[in-house]
């Protein structure tokens, strides 16, 4: 692989996907859209060859920062794949354009698509239900404050979310927008269930089988719903549902450092201790009620549906092109 400097705007955003500033798989996915558009700005050269190696370079640079999340990929080839199709380009300039208005357009897309899924989600929210989530979704808090801006009235559960806390990060959104919300421990589902009428979690990636990889304990808090018939649901742009998966490509589960699990010097102390820490769990379709997108209410066994709807017969595995060309 060919090394090769990249613009310090688009290192930045690399940099604080990897280190969970940016974080979420909607989020991480607009960042890549971004930091691509950033990439295209900053060429100075004219020679669409070596434009392409750029841009398939910076593409895999950002694909490498987390693994887990399939809307990044999906992302990044939203924006680069119909330049490494197009055949009949003629400048630099050209290719720029073709690539800024799809970066612009994902974003578009994504934002929207979260509108939708907050008016088609909150559908399903009666007045007076206790909501549990788990993480931080952006998907699930659309679909929260669009119920609370319907009047609807609704206790919300927030688990703490270990070991990185993000239940607190739902908990300040949903503060913010007027929600009753209580933050609880992830261990104090099973007790807690019992008040709950709906889960609603997000997603990190759908498989084609319509299992759901979302953040570390998604699975427990499922298998929980399920033993007490809980609907559990799933929020979700149809960009996090994974064409890689068609043709059985495993989804890459994080681990992610010990360090935040236990303390430099908890560890130091004791150096025969192992640590364990995945970031994400798979929650299989059958726990799974419905998972809302923004085409709509769909059983998680038309998963495969949806790919052919967003991927027509490219479904099977659309990898970003031009990462294997030459020297990228
Ligand atoms: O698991 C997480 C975040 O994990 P991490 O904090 O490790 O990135 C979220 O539930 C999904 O990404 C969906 O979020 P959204 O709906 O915002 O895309």
């Amino acid at each position: 692989m060919m090394e090769r400097a990249l613009p310090e705007e688009v290192v930045e955003i690399a940099r604080d996907i990897k280190d969970m500033r940016i974080r979420g798989a909607g989020r991480i996915a607009r960042a890549a859209a971004r930091a691509l558009s950033m990439a295209v700005e900053k060429y100075s050269g004219d020679d669409l060859e070596d434009f392409r190696r750029y841009i398939g370079f910076v593409a895999e640079y950002l694909v490498k920062t987390r693994p887990t999340a399939v809307s990044l990929p999906n992302a990044v080839s939203f924006v680069v794949n119909p330049f490494f199709k197009a055949r009949d380009l003629k400048s630099v300039q050209e290719a720029r354009r073709m690539l800024l208005e799809r970066a612009s357009a994902f974003i578009k897309y994504s934002e929207d698509a979260l509108e939708r899924i907050a008016e088609i989600g909150s559908r399903l929210v009666q007045d007076g239900d206790n909501i549990l989530t788990h993480c931080n979704s952006e998907a699930v808090a659309s679909i929260i404050r669009r119920a609370i801006r319907e009047g609807k009235n609704i206790k919300v559960f927030a688990t703490e979310t270990r070991p990185l806390y993000q239940g607190h990060i739902t908990a300040r959104m949903l503060l913010d927008a007027g929600a009753d919300i209580t933050l609880i421990p992830d261990s104090s589902i099973r007790s807690i269930i019992r008040r709950i009428d709906k889960v609603i979690v997000g997603a990190d990636t759908v498989t084609a089988n319509g299992a759901v990889v979302n953040k570390i304990g998604t699975s427990l808090i499922a298998l929980i719903a399920h033993e007490r018939r809980t609907d559990f649901y799933v929020a979700t742009e149809t960009y996090k549902f994974s064409p890689y998966t068609v043709w059985g490509e495993p989804v890459v589960i994080e681990e992610r450092a010990p360090t935040e699990v236990a303390s430099q010097e908890f560890l130091d102390k004791h150096p025969k201790l192992k640590i364990l820490n995945p970031s994400f769990d798979v929650t299989p379709s059958s726990y799974i009620t419905g998972i809302i997108t923004e085409i709509g209410l769909i059983p998680p066994n038309a998963a495969l549906l949806v790919l052919e709807e967003v991927y027509g017969r490219e479904a099977g595995h659309e990898p970003i092109q031009g990462l294997d060309e030459g020297e990228v």
